[in-house]
């Protein structure tokens, strides 16, 4: 690698041992000066080594001055710091960073260096200071909506007692919403902010509430671009504002399945450091009329079944999935309908392949690639679009028990590697997975492979394929009679008995679970936005940098 010319080193004091420290354009480093040598264990001879930690600018939270007192903190208790040890240092200043944990966890660390002048301090605080400000991908200044009722109703706690001081300690500037009604925060970015003002939007909540925010600013930036969101193979404009997740809510998906973790402080980092993730999303249309849009799950049948069943049973919190799921699985009802896509061709990667979609993904940059140089997904081609029945699309008739499309991983606490643990944050396509009508307990060993390390596309009823686009008809859904079966029209369909002797009565239709909304029509069409979005998050990283040598560790 190549050396980056030094802004900065100085001897400074850290824990009353002396450290060389460095500031380059990348790295802030420190490496004890040997005085005092720390034996490392575990060796036939005795072997010495000299602590030397580092961090990547891009990973300093901040920097500010630390009055130095006779008295310091450590590791939350105070303690009496003797005289000796800081004699000759009477200034310092505290570097904040990013710290890497355990299961994608980052944490913010605090490193005090003590220095044996004011103005070498303050040299020292102004160039790390100008350093940061070099970094032009980190927002200034954003705008927070949080669901004070998401999750188990704790949002506006945890913002105000582990984001909002983290956002102060970086100089972010907040203009925070606490939202009072569902679509609050929805409405107020199609209609009222003043989006210039924002370098981002910050949701606190969970994947419904993230969705109202995707659905606010889509639609804000299609209707500023004067583009008509009702026509199905509209090549969609992208939004500049990126979108931060606090996760706050139930299932946090979006989070987990973006970052690796559920966790504020973690996605509070990402935030701050500036990281960007692009996202696919779906358009979701029924008769050329837009729906919604889906970043993480569009699921008919179980996943819808539960959603509508847990809807009802909101004051349970969290648990109310675990209760709809258990019921759901019960029921074991199928439905019946069609479903066309048109699979996604030349690409790299498919969903029964071991890849992971990581941190800087390369198939992500690839596909998103080929996609931005040819238009493909969206030439306008009214030809490929409307052939729904020429070579490029493939029909299949058929009974299932759940159709799902994960357009990312759907990875989350239930399910760590997901629904589609192949798919792709940002490759322009979702997985279409179909479990067609098997018994019980063949259902339940392909549901609980979700929690295992089983494959659960490797059962003779679950087919899986990669799409650009997908289109699925009920089979009952003439005129009215859909709507009038999916409103519970307990009138002249209402109670439609097929081969279910034990209830008599079971459904004909499901309903599309949408990112966790239920949607108003099971006959739906479907295509996807390469990178339509992006986050403040940069994928899971490859695995835990307790050995990367560039944090804050022995070397
Ligand atoms: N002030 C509010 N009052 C009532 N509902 C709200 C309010 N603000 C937002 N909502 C709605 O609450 C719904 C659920 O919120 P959220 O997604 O945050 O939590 P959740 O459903 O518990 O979590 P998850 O979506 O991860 O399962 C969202 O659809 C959102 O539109
Ligand atoms: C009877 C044993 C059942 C075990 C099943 C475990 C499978 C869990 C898979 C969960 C995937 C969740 C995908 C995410 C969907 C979200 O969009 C949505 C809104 O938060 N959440 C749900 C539960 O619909
Ligand atoms: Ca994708």
């Amino acid at each position: 690698m190549e050396k980056q010319p030094r802004l900065l080193s100085s001897q400074l004091l850290l824990k009353s041992r002396v450290f060389e420290v460095t500031l380059n354009r990348s790295l802030l480093t420190w490496k004890e000066i040997q005085t005092k040598k720390k034996r490392v264990s575990g060796g036939a001879h005795n072997t010495f080594k000299v602590g030397s930690y580092c961090v990547p600018v891009s990973e300093i939270v901040a920097v500010r001055e630390t009055e130095v007192d006779s008295r310091t903190k450590d590791e939350g208790r105070w303690q009496k710091m003797s005289q000796r040890s800081t004699e000759g240092y009477p200034y310092a200043f505290t570097v904040s960073y990013v710290e890497r944990a355990r299961q994608h966890r980052w944490r913010c660390s605090d490193v005090t260096f003590h220095c044996s002048d004011g103005s070498l301090c303050l040299q020292w605080i102004q160039t790390i200071r100008e350093q940061l400000a070099l970094l032009t991908s980190r927002p200034k200044h954003l705008l927070v909506y949080i669901n004070p009722y998401g999750g188990k109703q704790q949002g506006k706690r945890i913002y105000e007692e582990k984001v909002a001081p983290l956002f102060s300690r970086a100089s972010i500037s907040t203009d925070v919403i606490v939202t009072e009604y569902a679509n609050h925060a929805r409405d107020h970015l199609l209609k009222g902010a003043d989006l210039r003002k924002y370098d981002g939007v910050v949701c606190v909540g969970g994947d419904g509430m993230f969705s109202e925010i995707i659905h606010g600013l889509i639609s804000r930036t299609q209707r500023d671009a004067g583009v008509d969101q009702n026509r199905p193979e509209q090549k969609l404009v992208s939004c500049g504002l990126r979108i931060g997740i606090i996760p706050a809510g139930s299932t946090d998906c979006i989070c987990y399945a973006t970052v690796g973790i559920n966790d504020p402080v973690t996605s509070a980092l990402h935030i701050i450091v500036g990281d960007s993730q692009p996202l696919d999303v779906c358009s979701v249309h029924h008769n050329n009329t837009f729906l919604r849009y889906s970043v993480s799950l569009l699921g008919y049948g179980f996943y819808g079944d539960v959603l509508t069943d847990s809807e009802r049973k909101r004051w349970m919190g969290p648990a109310r999935y675990d209760f709809s799921g258990f019921k759901t699985f019960l029921t074991h009802h199928y439905y019946e309908g069609t479903i066309s896509f048109l699979p996604a061709t030349n690409i790299l990667g498919t969903p029964r392949d071991k890849t992971r979609c990581r941190a800087g993904c390369y198939i992500c940059q690839h596909n998103g690639q080929l996609l931005s140089e040819d238009g493909q997904a969206y030439k306008t081609d009214e030809d490929t679009f409307h052939s729904e029945y020429g070579s490029d699309w493939r029909v299949i008739r058929g009974r299932f028990l759940a159709i799902n499309a994960a357009s990312m991983s759907c990875a989350c606490p239930r399910s760590p590697k997901g629904l589609s643990p192949s798919a792709h944050l940002a490759d322009g396509t979702t997985d279409l997975i179909l479990v067609r009508k098997c018994s019980r307990i063949n259902f339940l060993r392909h549901l609980l492979r979700h929690t295992n390390k089983g494959d659960q596309f490797d059962l003779s009823f679950v087919e899986v394929h990669r799409v650009r686009r997908f289109r699925f008809v009920p089979k009952y859904c003439e005129g009215d009679l859909e709507l009038d079966l999916r409103e519970g029209g307990r009138g002249l369909f209402g109670h439609i008995c097929r081969d279910h002797p034990a209830c008599g009565c079971a459904p004909v239709n499901s309903s599309w679970n949408c990112d966790g909304e239920i949607l108003p029509h099971a006959t739906i069409e479907v295509g996807v936005h390469c990178q339509l979005i992006r986050l403040f998050a940069r994928g899971i990283e490859e695995q835990p940098m307790f050995d990367d040598p560039c944090v804050p560790s022995v070397i």
